[in-house]
């Protein structure tokens, strides 16, 4: 009789600690398993700690144990340092590791064909065209052959039999296996070089350090951030460039593949199943030197993580909102730290956060203060429309105008940008005032003519623009107020019909493929004209581009938000400073109804310290972050008596203390999303780790959600709506 080994084993569901299983043998922790879950079978990883002492005859055995590595320490402890963190259940944070089951099997070796002896006796034009492809003498999988000659593989097949073609075994490789760090290294200017010389040092160091590459758009930070990689490459280690979803452009992976000769291994939505099985299993083996990636490549199993950078570090998009929250920014600092990494965070308009903590010497600081080759940043300036308004419904001023007809006469590309999906943002009664509001949210419908619906930003309820006004009935009396970009782009093929104008936006049809494909082709000079929600904004470098202008700058600061103002700086110097990338003399336009705001004023002098100095003592005295912590609770239900009455219940179980102040309930600004009544608590303090205390007290303490109660966590939260 073999004895049997107690394991502790963690599922990928919402459990809070893993549950104790026998194996035949003694279990390293980070063994992949299957095990038993009620009638099911599930994926398992063994978990570090005790075992809980159950009686031998009680326990379900392990079904099956795969042979591959563990998955390295740092990861079990990362997921678990970030389900304590986040509040989430630990095995919801081990899904995010197991999502790609598959990878987990052995890999089937692939079997292609390569030319080995004489052509046939019978030499037919397919057989001719193959046998010429095979000429280069390498191993070509069957399919991959037969498509490229534009023959059936039963062609192939029969060249095999003649001896023509010989079969062999073919192991696919990771594409950053071939990455060369030297391939073509970019002749850096003096500072660079002294800022990738820092870089490269903290990579050589080997250790935990987490580094700000603060540089003003179009300085080279990408450039710079490639040398750290490139000696990532040398130590023959792997690293991690996480970048916001939409910034993982051709363009990107393009420039990446000029400088270390191969492309590096991808991860992110567009990568079907069986890359991402691939880009999982090379990063388990080492065999993926180099991944890039959005947000969800932290949870990779790296066997040997050097360097993880972060690109465009300040990016709202960072922060996951859904299921497990977290902000994959803050959250690489502490995989770095587990793993005994680097992190580089780059941008050039840090979020206050970082900036603070550089400042406080938590984090190293390298500065790169001008743009690449001298060339100028835009010139910002202010279209005033208080004085200089635009005609009646009609959204650009007679300056703006101006520009772009010069610009548009030199040839030179033009960006108007609007953060404004659809056609209009209101629809309203003429006759009786009545707004088209979404039946399942607190929000107006937003007009897509393009697509002839009236949709909700937030549940995504459509409905056909109405005839009649559904509360008066009168006729033709529904009319679209404010401009969405599809409406500017009408304004502006009026105004320049010559031109080739293309409005960007990311609920146009075709999806991200398209997206990305698009903005390639503006990066290639073919629009004159481009008009853009905030996605145009993200990291893209347009060579051709020179004017910047944005339609209402207004617009971020009107909402409460405590970062509207540092939003609305980073997102607005991040747009304006797509222009004169290339050297060309450029500018940058701000329509704007309130010229004196700091915001804007910083903008225009280009004094960023000066903004950041006050935000920082904005923050500093409302005791936000960083100087304070922040935690939001978020009670919805599908009735708004039962959401209040949950939300006050756990209120009053709020423990006293005085080092926390507890905001709400109050109605969220959406009082209703997507069918939910919503009700939100804020919870504050000065110590992080108090905060963290205090809030697992009152979630113990709080009565239990019931019926369609629901309450989120969100920790360090981004969204105040
Ligand atoms: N040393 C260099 N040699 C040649 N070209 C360079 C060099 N440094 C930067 N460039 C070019 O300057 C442009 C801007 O560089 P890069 O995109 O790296 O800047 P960035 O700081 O990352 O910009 P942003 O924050 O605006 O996205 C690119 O076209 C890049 O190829
Ligand atoms: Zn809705």
């Amino acid at each position: 009789m073999t004895t049997l080994h107690p394991v502790s084993v963690l599922v990928p569901v919402a459990v809070g600690r893993p549950y104790t299983y026998a194996a035949d043998r003694p279990l390293a922790p980070g063994t992949v398993v299957v095990v038993p879950l009620g009638p099911r079978h599930v994926l398992g990883c063994v978990w570090p700690g005790e075992v809980d002492d159950v009686p031998e005859g009680k326990l379900r055995e392990v079904a099956r144990i795969y042979d591959l590595p563990p998955l390295p320490e740092s990861l079990l402890r990362f997921v678990e340092w970030l389900a304590n963190y986040t509040f989430s259940p630990l095995g919801m944070v081990l899904r995010m590791v197991l999502r790609s089951p598959n990878a987990l099997e052995p890999e089937r070796t692939l079997v292609g064909v390569r030319l080995a002896g004489p052509p046939p006796d019978r030499v037919t034009p397919a057989r001719r065209r193959v046998i010429e492809i095979a000429a280069d003498g390498l191993a070509w999988a069957k399919a991959g052959l037969a498509a490229t000659a534009g023959v059936s593989t039963g062609v192939v097949d029969g060249l095999v039999q003649a001896g023509t073609l010989e079969l062999v075994e073919m192991t696919p490789r990771s594409p950053s296996a071939g990455l060369d760090p030297d391939h073509k290294p970019a002749g850096l200017s003096e500072i660079q070089s002294s800022t990738a010389e820092t870089l490269v040092a903290s990579v050589q160091a080997g250790s935990f350090s987490t580094t700000l590459l603060d540089g003003v758009t179009g300085s080279g930070k990408t450039e710079v951030y490639f040398e750290a990689l490139a000696q990532v490459l040398r130590e023959g280690r792997q690293a991690l460039v996480l970048l916001p979803e939409i910034s993982l452009t051709g363009e990107f992976l393009d420039r990446f593949a000029r400088r270390f000769g191969a492309r590096p291994a991808e991860w992110h939505s567009e990568v079907g199943a069986k890359g991402r099985e691939r880009v999982w299993r090379d990063a388990a083996s080492g065999e993926a030197r180099v991944v890039v990636g959005a947000r969800s490549a932290l949870f990779l199993p790296f066997r040997d993580l050097a360097l993880i950078v972060v690109d465009e570090e300040h990016e709202g998009a960072y922060k996951q909102e859904e299921g497990v929250t977290y902000n994959a920014r803050d959250m690489a600092v502490v995989r770095g730290r587990l793993a005994d990494a680097p992190v580089v965070l780059a941008s050039a308009t840090p979020s206050v956060e970082t900036r603070v903590n550089a400042d406080r010497g938590r984090y190293a600081h390298v500065r790169l203060p001008a743009r690449f080759g001298g060339a100028a940043p835009p010139a910002v300036s202010v279209v005033d429309l208080r004085t200089n308004p635009p005609e009646r419904l009609h959204w650009l001023a007679p300056p703006l105008v101006e520009a772009m007809t010069e610009a548009f006469g030199e040839k030179k590309q033009s960006l108007l940008f609007l953060n404004r999906r659809g056609y209009a943002p209101l629809t309203l009664c003429r006759t009786c005032g009545h707004r088209m509001a979404c039946p399942n949210c607190s929000t107006w419908l937003v007009d897509h003519r393009f697509r002839r619906i009236l949709g909700c930003h937030h549940c995504g309820h459509e409905e056909r623009r109405p005839e009649l006004c559904p509360s008066c009935g009168a006729e033709d009396s529904l009319v679209a107020c404010g401009p969405g970009v599809e409406r500017l782009q009408e304004e502006v093929v009026h105004r320049f019909p010559e031109a080739r104008t293309l409005v960007l936006s990311s609920d146009m049809p075709g999806g991200a493929q398209r997206l990305r494909l698009e903005l390639d082709a503006i990066a290639r000079g073919e629009a004159d004209i481009v008009i853009g929600t905030q996605l145009v904004a993200k990291g893209h470098n347009f060579p051709g581009l020179s004017l910047v202008g944005v339609v209402d700058s207004d617009l971020g600061l009107a909402n409460g938000d405590p970062r509207a103002a540092e939003r609305t700086f980073q997102l607005l110097t991040q747009v304006t400073g797509r222009a004169g990338r290339a050297g060309q003399a450029s500018r940058g336009l701000l329509q704007t109804y309130a010229p004196e705001h700091p915001v804007i004023a910083a903008l225009v002098s280009g004094n960023r310290e000066a903004f950041y100095a006050q935000e920082t003592e904005i923050r500093r005295r409302g005791r936000l972050p960083p100087f304070g912590r922040l935690a939001a609770i978020i009670v919805s239900a599908g009735d708004r008596p039962t959401a209040q009455a949950h939300a006050q219940a756990m209120a009053r179980m709020a423990p006293v203390e005085p080092a926390v102040a507890l905001l709400g309930p109050a109605e969220a600004p959406f009082a209703v999303l997507r069918g939910r009544h919503r009700f939100r608590l804020l919870a504050q303090s000065e110590s992080a780790s108090l905060l963290h205390s205090w809030l697992r007290a009152w979630l113990q303490a709080a009565p239990r959600a019931r019926g369609s109660v629901n309450v989120a966590v969100d920790i360090d939260p981004m969204s105040f709506l």
